[in-house]
């Protein structure tokens, strides 16, 4: 059991995130209290049966009075009205940050309330699942994944202290810019996201369409799509409202690369495809080679984690 990094921890969204970092923070000892929102009564009477909140509070207001760590883990298209209902309430000292799947928007939509003598540090878990709501969240969520910090100019201790949380909760640290973050998760999560989106759509009117069981004898490579395609609708629209240009820029490489493909299909150009499929194949292998397949290396830095 770990000493708390932080005395109260107020969690503003009751969720996916916050439950999974509220197991975690309970489990290895790295709260001394933890409190919660949610707007509705149900999630509040959740969190309190499930134990991962202390205390719940009907308004965010309320929630971070007293907090030494505030996260914001709400959809990245609810951050400002949150931000600044709670602007006024926040500790002296204490820090803000944040879980949303976009930065740039994020620190736009924050910063401006947050006043002088409180720390903002965003930050991004890589980590998820298609599940969402109070009961979805487990305390090994963020083992072995990689955590992104976009700190700018905030305070180095409140980010080490972050940084400790974070790697208390079995993550793996990393500081970047939140433009570059933007563009490696247009990258690696939101254009995949939509893609697995767009498939399940298409068979879905195909199988109506044919009346055929596409979807019911779909095969592996389908399911990973469906599972991805099942993800929070609100979350991934917030996320594609506000990660607009690294998106479509990402997407518009995609369609070309498709319609090269497709070319090579349509005039049988065997070759192209079989060079192309070996590049894509050796890129996988390198990825499970260097031990990153789907998760962080392991360094052997999680032991504070599963002590
Ligand atoms: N799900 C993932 O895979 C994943 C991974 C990393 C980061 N994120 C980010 O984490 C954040 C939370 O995602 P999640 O997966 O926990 O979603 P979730 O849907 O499980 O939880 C979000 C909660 O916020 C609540 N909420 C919405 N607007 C609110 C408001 N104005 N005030 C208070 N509560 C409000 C919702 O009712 C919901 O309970 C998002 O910004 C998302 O981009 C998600
Ligand atoms: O595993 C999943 O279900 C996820 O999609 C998690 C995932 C991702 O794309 O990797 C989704 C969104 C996040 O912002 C971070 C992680």
């Amino acid at each position: 059991m770990s000493r708390p990094i932080y005395d109260r921890v107020a969690l503003i969204g009751l969720g996916l995130i916050a439950s999974s970092m509220a197991h975690a923070m309970k489990k290895w000892g790295l709260a001394g209290s933890v409190a919660g929102h949610a707007r509705t009564a149900e999630t509040r009477a959740a969190a309190l049966e499930i134990g991962f909140c202390d205390e719940v509070f009907e308004t965010a207001a309320e929630a971070v009075k007293g907090a030494d760590l505030v996260v914001l883990a709400v959809p990245v298209g609810a951050m400002r009205a949150v931000a600044e209902e709670i602007g006024p309430h926040l500790k002296p000292g204490a820090t803000v940050t944040d879980v949303g799947s976009v930065k740039q928007a994020v620190v736009a939509a924050v910063a401006p309330h947050v006043p002088e003598g409180v720390h903002f540090v965003p930050g991004h878990p890589l980590a998820g699942t298609e599940h969402s709501g109070p009961h979805s969240g487990f305390a090994t969520l963020f083992q072995n994944r990689w955590c992104l910090l976009v700190p700018a100019n905030a305070d180095p201790e409140a980010v080490a202290r972050l940084r400790a949380l974070w790697e208390g909760m079995g993550s793996y640290v990393d500081e970047m810019d939140a433009a570059h973050h933007d563009l490696v998760l247009a990258v690696t999560s939101h254009t995949p996201h939509l893609i697995a989106y767009t498939m399940v759509g298409v068979a879905d009117h195909l199988s109506r369409v044919t009346e055929s069981e596409v979807i019911k004898y779909s095969a592996a490579g389908f399911r990973d799509f469906t599972r991805i395609a099942a993800s929070d609708p609100t979350m991934w629209r917030d996320v594609f409202l506000t990660n607009k240009e690294a998106t479509l820029d990402i997407l518009g490489r995609f369609t070309e690369e498709l319609f090269v493909l497709q070319r090579a299909i349509r005039m049988g150009d065997g070759q192209h495809l079989h060079d192309y499929f070996t590049r894509t194949r050796a890129i996988r292998r390198g990825i499970i080679e260097a031990g990153q397949d789907t998760a962080a290396p392991d360094f052997g830095r999680t032991k504070s984690a599963g002590d």
